[in-house]
């Protein structure tokens, strides 16, 4: 559902003419939709209602009949070529009088809302993309929301109430939100990214759009998510993702959204924090809570309303005085400032990361398990470049593409094939051990100095597998370090201890206790 192409206003002004004239049905009918019709409406609810990033291309398929989807086209276009068998049955609807919500009854009109509601957003969709745009170009001035009435009226026009109208103007306003965040700032076509992205959806939406839209809409605040990866793998734009595409109601007046993007997303990274300061930075205090609590302050927790998300980076360093008060705010809701008695209600969602693994996390006695079962409802594991590589070797161009897009702009291209040709110098199972963040001082460094030799830093995968080749080389090795070296490199290139035993015949739980025991 949320994706689709840009398209020319004339469109969206035809469309609500045509609509206009049936606002207001004479009497609810009896007619109902045509066998064919019904089917065909279901399946396009159910596909459009599913996550975008899924895997099941078969509804598709049969809805777009020989013009079957092909791997390489994406699920915009695909929406786009639905439109024309769309109209052409909404066309036959509306001669024979059925185009409002009120002129069907039982299951054909609850088909019909969605079938409405898909209308009304293909048709719609570019104003919140312009909308978009605008926030994050950073304009600094308000939006022209002068479309806003006339998409309301188009609601109206298939039945909607004005209260479920503002509603899926505010869903319509989430569901681009999120395909832009969720697509557009995470660059890769990989299936570790499309897995990905399939879980950063589920993250905002769950894996039923229309449960969402009728029960979880304004209440996913408890949903926590532990984004878990190693360092430069982009958690930080994941959290983003998820903070960004959160509910965003109308205001007051019905004019505008009740919150600009940038302030429903607040990043913090706790291991910048020094030990003193934490729970100040956190909780906020009141004025001479300590010595140099000159006035009140208001910590993060309290500047993170019901629309916003908190996002804990490093939350794996974290001391344990501060996790037991994290905890607090994760169970009861509630949080103190430094120096005060009074309680304080926490509206928002958190969403924390750790570049460390689970197994290291909950190995010693530094991370108290309750406070990661409270996190760990949601675990997205962030795909290594090394994983993404594997699948797809092409992301590593879409990668560089994009980064040096951001660097220098437009001009992008004329570099771009001298520094893959500068990368192609490195070896091919190079496993990028800062992840995306080395790729982008990748490119500083060709651009500097014309070419990229990686620093081999100690604990780097990269590094241990020069050191194990070289031992294995002179022979030095027994034959517990030669496998365990063997699976850990299988291990990094494959992702899964699962993926390992199957390559070396060995069952999970040898391979597991190689991997662990050779780092
Ligand atoms: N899939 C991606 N597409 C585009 N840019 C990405 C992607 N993944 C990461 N990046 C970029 O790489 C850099 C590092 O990402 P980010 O800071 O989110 O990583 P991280 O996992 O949070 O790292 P750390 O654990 O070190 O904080 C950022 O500039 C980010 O924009």
């Amino acid at each position: 559902m949320p994706l689709g192409r840009q398209e020319a206003p004339e469109r969206h002004a035809t469309h609500f003419r045509r609509h206009r004239r049936h606002r207001t049905p004479a009497m609810p009918s009896t007619r109902q939709l045509t066998p064919e019709e019904r089917d065909f409406f279901a399946l396009l609810t159910e596909t459009v209602f599913a996550n975008p990033f899924g895997t099941d291309r078969d509804r598709l398929t049969r809805l777009l009949g020989r013009e079957a989807p092909l791997d390489t086209v994406s699920q915009a276009i695909l929406y786009d070529r639905l439109m024309p068998a769309l109209e052409r049955r909404l066309d036959r609807l509306r001669d024979r009088g059925l185009s409002h919500l009120d002129h069907f009854i039982g299951e054909d009109r609850m088909l019909m809302r969605q079938v409405f509601l898909f209308h009304g957003y293909q048709h719609h969709y570019a104003l919140f993309d312009g909308l978009i745009a605008h926030q994050r170009l950073g304009h600094g001035t308000a939006p022209d929301l002068g479309w806003m009435p006339t998409l309301l009226n188009a609601l109206l026009g298939y039945g909607f109430d004005p209260k479920e109208s503002r509603r899926w103007i505010a869903l319509y306003y989430q569901l681009r939100r999120a395909y832009y965040f969720i697509e557009r700032a995470l660059v890769g076509r990989s299936e570790p990214m499309r897995a990905l992205r399939r879980s950063l959806w589920n993250s905002v939406f769950t894996t039923d759009l229309n449960n969402y839209t009728l029960l979880l809409w304004e209440r996913m605040q408890d949903f926590s998510t532990l984004l878990l990866g190693e360092t430069g793998t982009g958690k930080g734009s994941a959290a983003a993702a998820i903070g960004r595409s959160g509910v965003i109601p109308l205001d007051a007046q019905g004019q505008g959204f009740a919150r600009g993007i940038e302030q429903t997303f607040t990043a913090t990274n706790l291991s910048e924090l020094s030990e003193g300061l934490i729970e100040s930075e956190l909780f906020g205090h009141r004025k001479g809570a300590f010595t140099g609590a000159v006035d009140n302050h208001e910590g993060l927790f309290s500047r993170c309303d019901s629309y916003g998300t908190l996002f804990l980076d490093e939350i794996g360093d974290l001391a344990l005085p501060v996790q037991t008060k994290l905890l607090r705010v994760l169970q009861e809701r509630t949080f103190t400032p430094v120096g005060s008695h009074k309680p304080l209600r926490f509206e928002g969602r958190i969403v924390a990361a750790t570049n460390r693994s689970l197994e290291d996390l909950l190995s010693g006695a530094g991370f108290r398990r309750d406070f990661f079962y409270r996190l760990s409802g949601n675990i997205i594991r962030m795909p290594t470049l090394r994983e993404r590589l594997a699948d797809n070797p092409g992301e590593l161009e879409d990668l560089v593409g994009a980064l040096l897009g951001r660097m220098i702009g437009d001009s992008a291209d004329v570099l771009q094939a001298r520094i893959m040709e500068s990368l192609s110098e490195l070896p091919a199972d190079y496993p990028w051990p800062g992840n995306v963040r080395e790729l982008e001082q990748a490119l500083r460094r060709v651009i500097l100095n014309g070419r990229y030799v990686p620093d081999a830093l100690p604990g780097d995968p990269a590094s241990e597998i020069d050191a194990w080749l070289a031992a294995a080389e002179v022979g030095s090795l027994d034959a517990g370090e030669l496998l365990g070296g063997y699976c850990r490199r299988l291990y990094d290139r494959l992702g899964t201890y699962e993926a390992v035993a199957r390559v070396t015949g060995l069952d999970r739980r040898t391979v597991k206790r190689h991997i662990d025991g050779s780092a």
